[in-house]
């Protein structure tokens, strides 16, 4: 993205690549003195060893030779690569107040002068900002985006059932819509092309780039040459300012519409609470944007998902035969059923297994020197955990470590098996100690309610290729590694409905729930804003279709809705109810939505503030 190769070479680069191989020289003497430094490949003065385009597979190959810890200069820098699990706890999670710093890039100060959290510093900035993340994106603190994820898994479900050649786009525009709504209440976006998406996929390769060393990372006393040579240097800064401008423009817009009701937006809990958490304007701005952004971990997560269900057909079966026992074909599953789904809760793990979006992570930095293992650490040292190995190991996970299999997740009896010890999930996918991926709850629950949603309704196939009538079943392994992330070729799927009525059905639950056709929903295209506390609630649509009244709910227009004098229904046979949609919503608008939820399946007695009460026995 920024032209980093064009510096003036002719007398700077022989100077600068002389002083580098003396200073290294010096340097890695120096830390000679304080211990043996772990053993690792070698290779040219200063350069060191060649990584190819996939470096966690050259650090399996040499971990074969070296060992699990691993030190390599590479490029003048201390690199640490720790090839097992043991040795990423004991270091990035138990002593992790010292392997939490991160490697500023001089890009990265350019772009985004270290404002986005996942790549500041280990200070003072960074606490403030992941403190406001946790608060909201805790294990507990997501179930307020369960509406939204609800609605947008659902929305994504009938896209695709109305049109699939485009799945691709599409799930990079749930993704990024989901987030969007999450963090500023924007309404749902309808296409992947909208300008908001755009600018913050912008944003995202933004924040690969600043990852990313460039060539001026190893001259660095160029960037003081004047931008007329230096030019990428004023397209950085002009990023800068622009995406600035423009996450404040987003942060300005929630904090104008701010009302005293409550909304569970993260922009709008940064603004309520903006004195608690010490943050600045600026600083709220790009933490918010920074979330948005991980829109793209979402989309290369559900674009592997789809590999997955259309080369394992089996375990794409498994997941349905268990939302058939489960949920039934006549209603939608909702978060309410997850604990009676271990099956696709193993997916989702299994899927971040099976492909790691992040092979290395982010890199760690030490703050002082340390010592492992007999081994030397010097202060300054970037440590990289090698997830993509650690989600292989035949140890752990079995000897099918290639295959995607959920059933690895599952016990005996059909349950979900505890997580593997010292790992959050069952997996090393979300990164370790206080850098931790700081959204894995909710990533977690996006992937679980689209799987959910969309395997209940749709089947995913490979197209059939017309010359031969066999199906085209994409390289397994074939992957773009973009920076630091990975995600699959692109290829393409067949979606098609599982059962007669399921996109009749689909469509019937999005317009109980007061949304019109079109993913903008009622709304669409106009900048107003999704609320949390809209008038509609899934949960209690779905405990009326428990009652077994669903059929009928979706299938007549007559309101038989019995009624007595005193405001108060009469109890209604079992399974014969029968209401029309527009009293539904009408109830649903007027039934605080707490009480409309009851466990077990059975809805008791709900009282509208109106002369609505709706007993389902
Ligand atoms: C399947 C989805 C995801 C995966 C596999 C994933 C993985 C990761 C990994 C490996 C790291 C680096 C951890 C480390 O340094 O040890 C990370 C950090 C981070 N992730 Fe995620 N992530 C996902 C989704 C998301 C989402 C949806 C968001 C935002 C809503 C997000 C926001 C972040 C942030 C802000 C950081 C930086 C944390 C810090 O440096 O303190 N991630 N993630």
């Amino acid at each position: 993205m920024f032209d980093l190769n064009s510096l003036p070479s002719v007398f700077a680069i022989p100077v600068t690549v002389g002083l580098l191989v003396v200073s290294s020289v010096y340097f890695f003497q120096s830390r000679e003195s304080k211990g043996k430094l772990a053993p690792g490949p070698k290779g040219p003065p200063f350069l060191g060893p060649r990584l190819s385009s996939k470096p966690w597979k050259d650090f399996e190959q040499w971990g074969k030779q070296y060992g699990d810890i691993m030190y390599i200069n590479s490029f003048g820098k201390g690199l640490l690569v720790l090839n097992s699990h043991s040795a990423a706890v004991d270091l990035l999670d138990r002593r992790g107040s010292n392997y939490s710093d991160r490697q500023i890039f001089i890009v990265n100060e350019y772009l985004t002068r270290g404002l986005s959290f996942g790549l500041a510093k280990h200070g003072d900035m960074w606490r403030r900002m992941r403190r406001a993340a946790h608060e909201c994106l805790s294990k507990t603190g997501v179930t307020r985006y369960h509406q939204i994820q609800q609605r947008e898994a659902l929305v994504f479900t009938e896209n695709l059932l109305r049109d699939s050649k485009q799945w691709d786009q599409e799930v990079y525009r749930t993704a990024a819509s989901g987030l969007l709504t999450a963090v500023y209440g924007l309404l749902p976006r309808e296409s992947a092309d909208d300008p908001t998406i755009m600018k913050l996929n912008q944003f995202h390769e933004i924040l690969i780039s600043a990852v990313t060393p460039g060539l001026i990372e190893y001259l660095p006393w160029l960037q003081y040459f004047p931008t007329a040579v230096m030019p990428w240097k004023k397209k950085a800064k002009k990023s800068y300012y622009d995406l600035s401008s423009f996450f404040m423009g987003l942060f300005n817009d929630t904090r104008k519409q701010i009302d005293d009701k409550e909304n569970s937006g993260f922009a709008e809990f940064l603004v309520r609470e903006k004195d608690q958490l010490g943050l600045s304007e600026l600083e709220s701005a790009w933490l918010a944007a920074t979330v948005v952004a991980g829109f793209g971990s979402n989309t290369e997560a559900l674009l592997w998902l789809f590999l997955a269900m259309i080369a394992y057909p089996d375990k794409q079966r498994k997941c349905q035969d268990e939302l058939d026992t489960v949920v039934g074909q006549s209603r939608m599953p909702t978060f309410e059923d997850k604990d009676n789904l271990p099956y696709l809760k193993a997916t989702v793990r299994e899927l971040l297994r099976w492909r790691a979006i992040s092979p290395l992570g982010n890199e760690h930095v030490t703050k002082e020197d340390d010592w492992y293992q007999g081994y030397f650490i010097p202060k300054g040292t970037m440590c990289l955990a090698n997830i993509w190995l650690m989600n292989r190991n035949r140890d752990i996970y079995g000897p099918d470590v290639d295959d995607f299999n959920p059933d690895r997740f599952i016990d005996k009896e059909g349950r979900l098996k505890p997580a593997l010890i010292d790992t959050k999930d069952g997996h090393s996918a979300y990164g370790f100690g206080p850098r931790i991926c700081p959204a894995r709850h909710l990533a977690n629950d996006t992937l679980f309610i689209v799987i959910a949603r969309m395997l209940w309704a749709a089947k995913l196939s490979p197209v059939i290729d017309k010359q031969t009538g066999k199906p085209i079943i994409p390289d397994l392994t074939a992957t773009i590694v973009d920076g630091v992330k990975s995600r699959p070729l692109p290829f393409d799927v067949l979606v098609t409905p599982r059962f007669a009525d399921a996109a009749e059905m689909v469509a019937r639950t999005r317009e109980l729930s007061g949304w019109s056709s079109g993913t903008g929903g009622a709304h669409s295209g106009s900048e107003a804003r999704w609320r949390s506390r809209v008038p509609f609630d899934e949960p209690y649509l779905d405990t009326l279709y428990t009652s077994g009244a669903r059929r009928e709910v979706l299938a007549s227009n007559v309101d038989p809705l019995p009624r007595n004098g005193d405001d108060h229904c009469t109890n209604p046979e079992p399974g014969t109810i029968v209401l029309d949609p527009e009293v539904v919503r009408a109830a649903i608008h007027a039934v605080p939505l707490n009480a409309a939820r009851s466990p077990g399946g059975k809805a008791g007695p709900i009282c509208a503030s109106g002369n609505l009460t709706i007993t389902l026995a």
